[in-house]
This record gives C-alpha cells, sequence and structure tokens, in this order.
C-alpha cells in the first residue's frame, strides 16, 4: 500500500521563509508543505487554528531559536535547520561581493555557538571581519542601531531575524543558511515524517482489527482513563467510541473497572461479569511497555456467544449419533389417551423442568421423549438416550459422566465425555430409569441441582445445561418405599408426568396403528398387496388380543406379516393366522404377566438358540424388557 505524502510546516522569517519556497520546487509531488513566515509562538496557534480544516503537520522544520521554542513547548517533531561551517563561508563570501561593490565591512553578528565556529576558521580568511555577539534580540537590534550610526559602511551577516532587522537599519544584510541546510534539514524531516505516517499506518491496521472483532475491547491508561475502545464494546453501554474515549472505565462501568489490575499488575482472566441482561466473560491483564506498566486492557466476550460455539462443537460432533426424529404430531392414535398425553406434552416441552413418563415397555416412552424436546427450544441442540437397565453399573458410569484420561486401566487417551456432557443444551433420555443404580442416582442428582458433571477421575467439573426426560415402566414410587430410588431424585425428575396407558387400554388406537405400519412397511416392498386389505383382516386376527408388549409388538407382528404376505404375493387368511400364532390366544387366557412367566421366557430362548433379539421379537417385548426379566430369572436362581 502506498504511503500518503509527508505534511512538513518549515517556520521561519522573510528571508529564510523565502529560501524555503525556492528549494520546494525540488520536493513538489511528494510533500505535502506549508511555510509559516511568522515567529514559533505565532506559527503554532496558526496550525492550532488551521487544525480545524486541515490535516496537522507530522513535522515542523525551524532554525536557531524558533527551533528551540518548538521542541519546548510543543509535542511535533521538529528538524532543526544546522548551521554549519560551511554555510557560514559562503554567506562571508556572499558578503564580500557585496562589500566590494560598496567598500563596505563584513559584520557578524550571532550568538555565542556560531561566533565559536567562526573564530574556528577565522585565521584562514585573508578577509576582515567584524564580529559581534549578542544574547539577545533586544540587544542585537540596540547593536544594529548602533551600527548605522557610524560612519564605516557594513554588510550584516547573521541569522534571517537580524538580516531582517539589518535591512530595516538601512544596512544590506546576508543570511547564514544555506540551500543545502535547508534540504538537509527537509530531508531529515521527511525521515521524521516517515516514522510518523509508518507508526500511523500500523495504528490504522490496529483499529481495524480492533473495530472489526466481535470481542469487546477497552484499553485504558495508567489513570484507568480509556485510551481505545471498540464498537463492540461501546454497544454494552449504548454508547459510542468518541464519546467514550477519556473517560475513566470505572466511571462508565463499576463492575468491568480495570483499578485492580493496575493496581496489583497482575491479570484476572475467565472472570464471569453479569451487566444488566448480558453474561460477560471477561480478560483482564496489564499493559507493559519496556518493564513498565502503562495501562490495562480489558477483553470481554457474550457467555452465550461461548456457549453457542461450544454447542455447535458439541453439536457437530454428536450431530448424526444423537438427534431426535420423531415429532409430537407423527405419533399415532386418536384414542382420549393419546390426545390427552400429546396435549399434556405439549404443555411440557417449552420448559425445562424433568419428564418422568410412565409406562409398559413398548407404549412409546422414547417417541414422547423425542417429540417433547422437538417441541422446546433446545430442538436444534442433541437429544441422546440413554438406557440405564442396557449396561453394567460400571459402564452406565462411564458412558454417562465420562472419564479423564487415565482414570482406570484402558481408560481412552485424553478421556471421553460422556453422554450427558454430549446433552449439553439438548435433552437426555434416561429410559428404564428405575434400574440405575443407587451411587449413580446420586450424581445424576448433582447434575440436576448444580448444573455440572464431573467425569470420573476428574477434580473440576464441567458446566453442563441438559434438560433430563426419565422413563420406567416401574412403579418408582414403591422402589423409594424399598429404599432402592432415592426419594430426591424421584421428586426432581416428577415435577412434570406423563402416564402413557398399555395399548389394551385403548382399542380406538390399534385399528389405527395397524393401518399405519401396514403402510409403512409394504413402501419398502416391490410387490404391491392392498394395504386397506391387508389391515382389515389383520385386525380380524388381532381384534381379541390383549398386546403385552403394546405398540412395539404390535408394529413387529405388522412386518413379519408383510415380509410374509409379500412374499406370497397374496393375502391368505389361514396362512396369516399360521404365521401368527400369538395372536390366537384369546384375551381372557393371557396376561401380561403370564407373557412375562418364566416359562414363556425359557420356551422362547429355547425357539431361537438363545439368541436376545429373536427373544425379544418373539416375545413382542423389547430387548430391555428381556434384559431385566433375565437379571430377574438370574437373581431367583
Ligand atoms: N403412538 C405411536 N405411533 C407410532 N408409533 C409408535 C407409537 N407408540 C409407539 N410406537 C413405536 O413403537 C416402538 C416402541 O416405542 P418406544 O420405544 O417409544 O416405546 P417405549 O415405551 O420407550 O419402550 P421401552 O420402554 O421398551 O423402551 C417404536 O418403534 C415406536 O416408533
Amino acid at each position: 500500500m502506498p504511503s500518503r505524502k509527508p505534511r512538513i510546516a518549515i517556520i521561519a522569517y522573510r528571508r529564510l521563509a523565502a529560501l524555503a519556497r525556492s528549494v520546494l520546487s525540488d520536493y513538489s509531488g511528494y510533500l505535502d508543505v506549508q511555510v509559516l513566515d511568522m515567529p514559533a509562538e505565532a506559527a503554532f496557534h496558526e496550525l492550532s487554528l488551521r487544525s480545524s480544516t486541515s490535516l496537522p503537520p507530522d513535522v515542523l522544520i525551524a532554525a536557531s531559536a524558533n527551533a528551540r521554542w518548538l521542541k519546548a513547548n510543543t509535542n511535533y517533531p521538529v528538524s532543526i535547520i544546522k548551521v554549519t561551517g560551511f554555510d557560514l563561508l559562503l554567506a562571508i563570501q556572499q558578503a564580500q561581493q557585496l562589500a566590494l561593490t560598496n567598500g563596505a565591512t563584513i559584520l557578524l553578528l550571532a550568538k555565542h555557538a556560531l561566533v565559536s565556529v567562526f573564530e574556528s576558521f577565522r585565521g584562514l580568511l585573508s578577509i576582515p571581519v567584524e564580529v559581534v555577539e549578542f544574547q539577545d534580540n533586544a540587544e542585537a537590534l540596540s547593536i544594529l542601531a548602533d551600527y548605522r550610526q557610524r560612519q564605516k559602511k557594513y554588510v550584516v551577516v547573521g541569522s534571517s531575524i537580524v538580516a531582517d532587522w539589518a535591512e530595516q537599519q538601512g544596512l544590506p544584510a546576508v543570511i547564514i543558511y544555506s540551500i543545502d541546510a535547508l534540504k538537509r534539514a527537509i530531508d531529515e524531516g521527511i525521515a521524521l515524517a516517515k516514522v510518523t505516517t509508518d507508526q500511523e499506518e500500523k495504528r490504522g491496521q490496529l483499529n481495524q482489527i480492533v473495530k472489526g472483532l466481535s470481542e469487546g475491547v477497552i484499553a485504558v491508561d495508567a489513570h484507568e482513563c480509556i485510551q481505545t475502545i471498540n464498537d463492540a464494546a461501546a454497544n454494552l453501554f449504548n454508547s459510542s467510541s468518541d464519546r467514550l474515549f477519556g473517560r475513566k472505565l470505572s466511571d462508565v462501568q463499576p463492575l468491568l473497572s480495570l483499578a485492580e489490575v493496575l493496581q496489583s499488575g497482575e491479570s484476572q482472566l475467565d472472570l464471569v461479569v453479569s451487566v444488566g441482561q448480558r453474561r460477560l466473560i471477561t480478560h483482564r491483564t496489564p499493559m507493559i511497555e519496556h518493564g513498565q506498566q502503562r495501562g490495562a486492557l480489558l477483553t470481554f466476550q457474550e457467555a452465550s456467544r461461548i456457549e453457542q460455539a461450544d454447542r455447535t462443537l458439541r453439536h457437530q460432533v454428536s450431530r448424526k449419533q444423537f438427534s431426535a426424529k420423531y415429532q409430537l404430531e407423527d405419533i399415532v392414535g386418536g384414542s382420549p389417551q393419546i390426545q390427552h398425553s400429546k396435549e399434556l406434552a405439549t404443555l411440557y416441552a417449552p420448559s425445562d423442568a424433568s419428564v418422568l413418563i410412565l409406562g409398559e415397555s413398548g407404549t412409546g416412552k422414547e417417541l414422547f421423549a423425542q417429540g417433547i424436546h422437538l417441541k422446546s427450544q433446545r430442538k436444534s441442540s442433541p437429544f441422546v438416550a440413554v438406557n440405564c437397565a442396557a449396561f453394567p453399573e460400571t459402564l452406565l458410569e462411564s458412558e454417562l459422566f465420562g472419564y479423564e484420561e487415565g482414570a482406570f486401566t484402558g481408560s481412552r487417551k485424553g478421556g471421553k465425555a460422556g453422554l450427558i456432557e454430549l446433552a449439553h443444551k439438548g435433552t437426555i433420555f434416561l429410559d428404564e430409569i428405575g434400574d440405575m443404580p443407587l451411587a449413580l442416582q446420586t450424581r445424576l442428582l448433582r447434575v440436576l441441582q448444580e448444573k455440572e458433571v464431573l467425569r470420573l477421575g476428574a477434580s473440576e467439573p464441567i458446566y453442563v445445561d441438559v434438560r433430563v426426560i426419565a422413563a420406567t415402566h416401574a412403579n418408582l414410587l414403591e422402589k423409594v418405599k424399598a429404599q432402592t430410588f432415592r426419594a430426591d431424585l424421584f421428586y426432581r425428575l416428577n415435577i412434570l408426568s406423563l402416564h402413557l396407558s398399555p395399548l389394551r387400554m385403548r382399542a380406538g388406537d390399534i385399528r389405527q396403528l395397524i393401518s399405519h405400519f401396514v403402510v409403512q412397511f409394504m413402501r419398502r416392498s416391490a410387490v404391491y398387496i392392498d394395504p386397506n386389505e391387508l389391515s382389515k383382516v389383520f385386525w380380524s386376527l388381532a381384534e381379541h388380543y390383549h398386546w403385552p408388549g403394546n405398540v412395539r409388538e404390535l408394529e413387529n407382528l405388522i412386518e413379519r406379516t408383510v415380509v410374509y404376505v409379500t412374499a406370497l404375493g397374496k393375502i391368505d387368511y389361514a396362512a396369516m393366522a399360521d404365521i401368527l400364532p400369538e395372536l390366537r390366544i384369546e384375551k381372557s387366557t393371557i396376561t401380561p404377566e403370564k407373557v412375562d412367566s418364566t416359562t414363556s421366557l425359557e420356551d422362547a430362548l429355547q425357539q431361537t438358540g438363545g439368541d436376545l433379539q429373536a427373544t425379544a421379537a418373539l416375545l413382542g417385548i423389547s430387548r430391555t424388557t428381556l434384559w431385566r426379566k433375565l437379571k430377574l430369572r438370574d437373581v431367583g436362581r
């Protein structure tokens, strides 16, 4: 990027100013110059007046007393027009030419420093030069008045102002400044201006970066006055950067004060501060330059943004695995019970309170949990389902809570996030909560109360925000009485509850579900069989059935039927009755307990050769229920 032109102001009296103008054409095009023909103080005043309409110069150029005044009284960098012995020699040569024409004598009227320079080479000169030293302007004026009275003629050599005064007294004069001296000062001025423009450019770039940051940034000086503040930070105070510049940060917002950091020189990182409705995560650090504390820096981010990023990250990892697909609207059933359950679920959805879903196996508890999640504000966050009965205690613990690296032999490098952590900002569905061991119930309660999860082997808890939906087929109150379920956890979970009726109690839904599943499974088949006809025949076979395995059993039986019928290519009542022997058992002769009985379990296991999936399907129960039954059977032995 090409840099802008350096801006220079030359401050000089008439003669030197005229000399300056004469050399400026050499710099035309790459310098912005203004020449101020006036004393330093007046020039400075003039520059302040011009600053409202034009940009201030980067550098001032001046000579002798003017230069000294500007250095002492302004913040501008000053390049001094310095007089060398050679410049002095040139000036005397020039004066000699004038003197020769009218037989005058040369008078060098200068301050002590210049006189010393002259004395160092005076011996080399063949011409006479009278030298007079002066201390201040008044003295110079009176000396000139005195020389004017004299008989002899003089040509005066001196600074620009001395030359002016001499001419006012009728004495011809030569200034000691050469074009070279002026050019050297201008070149030095350009170099100084470049430092300024480079710094300005860097500051500009830095400002752009700070401005574009979504993080709030505030830098203060040692008095805690705001020196830099970006828009993100100014927005927090409903103000603009310009208005806040220079104000004391503690006055603007005491909660964000940097006074302590300025005093202690120590950073304060990751502090959470609530300013109005906004929760901020703040970092405060001292600013040290060349070993000295110059000020302090505050940066902050909205906690919600970090949480959002965190959620996106966690969600990306778990999106495929942990998402809900059933909406409440997808739940089939026109019975008053199902309608009532759907209404309650819709009511519960927006709340963050825990929900306890009660119902026999296969009644759609997970379906409702998914539906509630998808109707809640957490819908775009994970839905994680865990079956508490499906894991042995130690495995369930590490699955739910995760572990740190080295927590136990064989633990994964880098540790592992538990399912509760992965459900952050979303919903965790704890199926068969009644089967959760007591030790884990205690840990779960902590998650609900503290919103923190402690990985196995970890010392620091992790913040989690999860909604819990728990489900069970068991009578939890009985378990509380038997002290196998913590009462406090029960009350914590049972804030909102949903009771799903068994399928046998909502006959109206059965026909609807039959049609639904027939159509669903037929969709996958290449052979066309009339779904209405098939539903009708199936209904006639199942009309008196008790449905101990509820909707899951119905779903399995229809899948079996559709596979069979499509293979056969037609609907055959007798053949269908053969492949659905369980439907032949009369309602009166079967109770869920009967199906649940150990004999039928043993029979089923025998028939399937111990294949658990097939056994569960044969019994019309979920694998979880089967697992539980096997556990009960083993305990009973
Ligand atoms: N009303 C319904 N409409 C459509 N499908 C349903 C309905 N109820 C249950 N299902 C289906 O039945 C099966 C069992 O449902 P789900 O897993 O939700 O039951 P559950 O009560 O959680 O069972 P378990 O306690 O054994 O885990 C699922 O495939 C689900 O899609």
